[in-house]
């Protein structure tokens, strides 16, 4: 496998730390390499949806399909191609950063492939109940070409305080990258026209909750 070089001169590595640091919430372009986003894209392309799964809300035992909240279909990243490789790699260093500058203690990455086709969304949710999960900071990173506003699928995201209040309104374009407290953040997908590509993923702590030490995907 070859090695893909993540981050450019101009990744803004201190902003996305900067903003969580202050308002808890940061989106951002050009975080990755051209290069990453390229062999990104050209993966979740080639995946079928016969390999990927209707994505459930919630997890392990209460873990149910309920296609009225969410419907899209998600792949959990594992290291198999340069690209999966480099963006985990990636996604590591980015957590060492947290960990350094602002001590929160992030112990892992977990990451998965979504494809939301034509009429799928996401309603309105938070990512982690206080309390209930390991998830502690939320990212998405966006995969599309071309999207113009015609194509829907923006990803918006409420106030901490006010779950009515929108805070941003972002399309899911190419290399944009969102971060926010999981807990914090209430947030949803609106209804995609045509395909839309991305990769969810969460930082997460190792408490053990409710005697299931940090709980599988
Ligand atoms: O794709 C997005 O814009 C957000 C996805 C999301 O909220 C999630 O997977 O929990
Ligand atoms: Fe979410």
């Amino acid at each position: 496998m070859s090695v893909i070089q993540p981050f450019t001169s101009h990744t803004p590595f201190d902003q996305v730390v900067a903003d969580i640091c202050e308002k808890g919430w940061s989106v951002t372009d050009g975080f990755f390499s051209e290069e990453l986003i390229e062999a990104l894209l050209a993966d979740i392309s080639e995946l079928d949806n016969a390999y990927m799964k209707q994505a459930g809300v919630g997890r392990s035992n209460d873990h149910q399909v309920v296609l009225n909240r969410r419907s899209d279909y998600i792949r959990w990243i594992d290291p198999v191609t340069s690209a999966r490789a480099a963006f985990l790699d990636a996604m590591s260093e980015l957590r060492l950063a947290f960990n350094r500058r602002l001590f929160m203690g992030l112990w892992d990455y977990e990451a998965h492939f979504a494809r939301y086709e034509e009429g799928a969304f996401y309603e309105k949710h938070v990512d982690a109940f206080k309390g209930k999960s390991n998830r502690v900071l939320s990212t998405v990173l966006y995969l599309n070409e071309a999207w113009g506003d015609q194509d829907g699928g923006d990803f918006v995201l409420f106030d901490e305080q006010d779950e009515n209040k929108e805070v941003g309104r972002y399309a899911p374009i190419k290399g944009r990258l969102a971060v926010f407290l999981s807990e914090d953040f209430p947030h949803e997908v609106l209804t995609a026209k045509r395909t839309r590509h991305s990769i969810a993923g969460w930082f997460r702590v190792n408490n053990s909750i409710q005697n299931n030490v940090d709980p599988g995907q």
